[in-house]
């Protein structure tokens, strides 16, 4: 035989072998057992090749065509995608415990301080100890409570300075910007008690330095590693990336170092000192427990610090962004919530901010605020992993996941289907929310209904977002007429980033409200 002959029939064979383990392995696993239905994947990039940004997306796309539980491979990762609320009920609820692990990710290894992120750590010991810190002390209603103060002052530094732009013409604001400082100053200052973010950069488009750090990390976070998909290649780092991620260590590490090294010294220079306020925020806090705790170090209370910043800075203004780009495409909504708005506060010229105690009977923006969660989950997928101590897999019904099996929970998705949501899924529509006394709540219990998640690593920033965002969205609109700035159209597509925020960020024109005269707020 000669040798061209016999390359033909080699790859002949090679191929034939690989089609045939291709069709046997995309429906059972080695051990035989099955796996859910999916696509045929390709060698070394599995289903890569099926999926685009925005992701949540493409994963619709497949459930569309297999089925609301359907198997891929994110490059060599095994990966479930639910589409389902009775799927998610099954996966969050009866196996919360074994999918309560999150995949390893280059970038946060790597920024946060060899991963200590809560948000993205293993689950075992250090995560429940953390998690409980959170839930008890950091983010108790008490604790959202115990800042309302700043959270006014803020809000009113943010209509002031809407007003003083509106009073010299028609400004267009960029929301996302605005939203953004505002509620990064809120959470800054309850966290560390200073101001990260200046408004006015929502007009000038310049950037703090701090927004620059958030800025280029988000860049890094939001790009997809291929390390992180095929390990086996995070040695080449052809896109860069760790480089990128090391040098966003670098700056947040410096940038919190000098933040907690500053409060340390205060402390020590007021230890005897008893009328200084020692338990002002939450750095007070955790530098209390600092030395009566083994696991509670500076590198610690840094990761703490980043952690909690980059958790709910980006997802509150996501959802105000989009809550406020809803309102103005539905007037008819704008102007019911704005009656509900002035029947709880008067229109004198000298405003007053909303408070919390005035919105939390508002049933109409609980609606809105709600309705916004559902269509726009700002993190669309919801992403899990089998935990680490499942070797040999898991077992579920008829199908096995082999270990590492990846969840994601696609709410977008969710959000649309017909069979749950009736003919207007995919439509704003808050008032379904006003139906009955029963209707779904966002705090975990209703699995069709789960921007936060559920289960152990369920957010526990809820109560903190579900008083920032009504209480953001609310002094917005009672304060201004809001326009699109001339000739402008209403972009409402799908970006994906770190979460899923509009591809076109919003331009709005605050105009000063006929009836409410000139005044300042106070
Ligand atoms: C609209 C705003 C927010 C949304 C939509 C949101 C959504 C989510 C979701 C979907 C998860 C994963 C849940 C799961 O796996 O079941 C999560 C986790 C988390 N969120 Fe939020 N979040 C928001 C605001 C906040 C805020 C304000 C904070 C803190 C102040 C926060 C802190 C966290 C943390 C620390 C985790 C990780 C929990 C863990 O893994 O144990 N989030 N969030």
């Amino acid at each position: 035989m000669d040798l061209l002959v016999f390359c033909e029939c080699a790859c002949a064979i090679l191929t034939l072998l690989f089609v045939i383990r291709t069709i046997l392995s995309s429906g059972k696993t080695r051990q035989g057992n099955r796996l859910p239905p999916g696509p045929p994947g390709r060698p070394i990039l599995g289903h890569l090749h099926l999926l685009q940004l925005p992701l949540h997306e493409s994963l619709h796309k497949l459930a569309q065509q297999y089925g609301p539980i359907v198997f891929i491979k994110m490059g060599a990762m095994p990966t479930v995608v639910i589409s389902s609320p009775d799927l998610a009920r099954k996966f969050l609820h009866e196996h919360d415990h074994d999918f309560a692990d999150r995949p390893s990710m280059e970038a946060s290894k790597r920024i946060f301080l060899d991963n200590g992120s809560i948000v993205m750590m293993e689950y075992g010991p250090l995560w429940r100890e953390l998690r409980k810190l959170y839930t008890v002390q950091m983010l108790s209603v008490r604790r959202v409570e115990m800042f309302e103060r700043s959270r006014l002052e803020e809000m009113h530094m943010c209509l002031e300075t809407l007003q003083n732009q509106a009073s010299r013409g028609k400004p267009n604001v960029g929301m996302r910007k605005l939203v953004f400082n505002t509620v990064g100053n809120m959470m800054s200052r309850m966290l560390f008690s200073k101001r990260l973010f200046d408004l006015d950069e929502a007009f000038s488009g310049e950037e703090s330095h701090f927004k620059a750090i958030v800025e280029r990390s988000t860049v890094v976070f939001g790009t997809p590693y291929l390390g992180d998909l095929i390990p086996w290649l995070s040695w080449l780092d052809i896109q860069g990336l760790r480089r990128r991620m090391d040098a966003s260590r670098k700056e947040y590490d410096d940038f919190f170092e000098a933040i907690i090294t500053e409060r340390i010294m205060e402390r020590e220079g007021h230890a005897d000192d008893d009328d200084h306020e020692k338990d002002k925020d939450c750095l007070d806090t955790l530098l209390k427990s600092y030395t009566e705790d083994g696991n509670l170090d500076k590198k610690r209370v840094k990761c703490i610090l980043m952690d909690l910043m980059a958790a709910s800075v980006e997802t509150t203004t996501t959802s105000i962004e989009w809550t406020i780009a809803e309102l103005l495409r539905n007037p008819r909504h704008l102007n019911k919530l704005r009656e509900e708005l002035d029947m709880v506060s008067s229109s004198d010229p000298h405003h007053n901010c909303l408070e919390d105690s005035q919105l939390g009977n508002l049933k109409y923006l609980e609606a809105i605020v709600k309705e916004s969660l559902r269509l726009h989950p700002p993190f669309a997928v919801n992403v899990r992993q089998i935990c680490g101590g499942l070797n040999n897999g898991l077992k579920m019904g008829e199908y096995h996941f082999p270990a590492k099996t990846r969840l994601l929970i696609n709410l977008w998705a969710m959000a649309r289907d017909t069979n749950v949501w009736g003919s207007s899924a995919g439509q704003f529509c808050p008032e379904r929310f006003l139906v009955d006394e029963d209707s779904p709540d966002v705090r975990g219990q209703h699995y069709e209904l789960l921007p936060f998640g559920t289960g152990r690593r369920g957010c526990p920033g809820t109560n903190m977002a579900l008083t920032v965002v009504p209480f953001v969205v609310a002094n917005l609109v009672k304060a201004f007429d809001w326009e699109i700035p001339d000739g402008a159209v209403l972009d409402l597509s799908e970006g994906a980033a770190l979460t899923a925020p509009m591809a076109k960020p919003l331009i709005a024109v605050p105009c000063i409200r006929r009836s409410h005269g000139q005044g300042t707020w106070s």
